[in-house]
């Protein structure tokens, strides 16, 4: 595997969660692999989980990091061909992406969407930059379109946590201030369409995902009907896809609450707004497994930076 992009560079989900529910036990078995091998990250955009986790899986593989919050303290980059450079950008992604690529082994990149146009962000300008000109090995960490990292951690967990060969997971639509991008959504509906399981997703009228993404799974807009019977609720906010970028609808009555959630787990990428997207019941209760998701982030990003390593040497 050269690069991980999306959930579609996976080329078995089971053996990925085995293979990372194995480092997980012993995560420093392979800590010559990464020996005097170099880790750039680059954020885009804020980070907690990714940023910490990520940088544990490499130095549990005896990689070195380097880490750069390339979008406050680096030059504003250009990705247009033949732009004229007279405006903003002091630089072009032809040159920065050749050079982050002499100082590393393998670029992460973190670049969420603007959720302003459509077509740039499908477009994923930042991480096929970096695909395109850096010539070294790529891994998201949260593009304008996946968050491939996340979903892989949200397989082992509800790996973890299944009682039965065929779960019901239901990916339930909740309010929120702001606009929030459709990248943990997208990336969590390919994974669970690779997963056996009886998927749902309930969201209200007009919060359609990409129908190119949502294509074969269940929609059911009523959420008491989607979580009846549900073993795990994944839930998360996003904007509007088809009038793009905007907030439709925030309505309260879509937040988890412990009564919705009755016997099934709650699952959240964090961050989370209390109150807002869950009650603190739900947190705060025996239910959740949001922090052993974030957990799993580790050993998701070590089978990912392992497999590129091993076929990278
Ligand atoms: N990486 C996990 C989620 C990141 C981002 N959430 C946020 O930006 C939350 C911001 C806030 O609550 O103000 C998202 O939904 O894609
Ligand atoms: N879930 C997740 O990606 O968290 P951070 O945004 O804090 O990295």
């Amino acid at each position: 595997m050269k690069h991980y992009l999306s959930i579609n560079d996976i080329d078995s989900l089971p053996d990925w969660v085995t293979e990372a529910r194995e480092l997980k036990k012993n995560p420093r078995a392979h800590r010559l692999l990464g020996a005097e091998k170099t880790l750039c990250m680059l954020f885009f955009n804020n980070s907690l989980r990714t940023r910490l986790s990520t940088q544990k899986a490499a130095m549990h593989l005896g990689m070195e990091v380097m880490v750069m919050n390339f979008g406050t303290e680096s030059w504003s980059l250009e990705f247009g061909d033949g732009t004229v450079m007279d405006q903003g950008s002091a630089e072009h992604i032809k040159e920065a992406a050749k050079v982050v690529a002499q100082f590393c082994d393998i670029v992460a990149i973190r670049s969420f969407a603007g959720l302003k146009d459509k077509e740039i962000d499908a477009a994923d300008v930042v991480l096929n930059g970096f695909v395109e000109h850096a010539a070294i090995p790529v891994v998201n960490m949260e593009s304008s379109m996946g968050h491939p990292l996340q979903a892989l951690a949200d397989a082992i967990t509800l790996a973890e946590n299944a009682q039965k060969k065929r779960p019901k997971v239901v990916l339930s639509w909740a309010p929120h201030p702001k606009a929030l991008p459709h990248a943990v959504p997208n990336s969590f509906v390919r994974m669970m369409q690779r997963q056996e399981a009886d998927f749902v997703i309930t969201h209200p009228k007009g919060y359609e995902l990409d129908p190119s993404i949502t294509k074969g799974s269940t929609i059911e807009y009523d959420q008491y009907k989607a979580l009846k019977g549900a073993d795990f609720v994944y839930v998360k906010n996003w904007c509007c896809y088809s009038d793009y970028g905007s907030v439709l609808n925030r309505d309260t009555s879509w937040m988890m609450t412990k009564g919705k959630l009755g016997q099934a787990k709650f699952m959240h990428c964090l961050p989370v707004r209390r109150n807002v997207v869950v009650e603190d019941a739900v947190l705060d209760g025996s239910r959740s497994l949001v922090i052993e998701q974030a957990n799993n982030r580790t050993y998701a990003a070590q089978v990912v930076l392992k497999k590129i390593l091993d076929s990278n040497p």
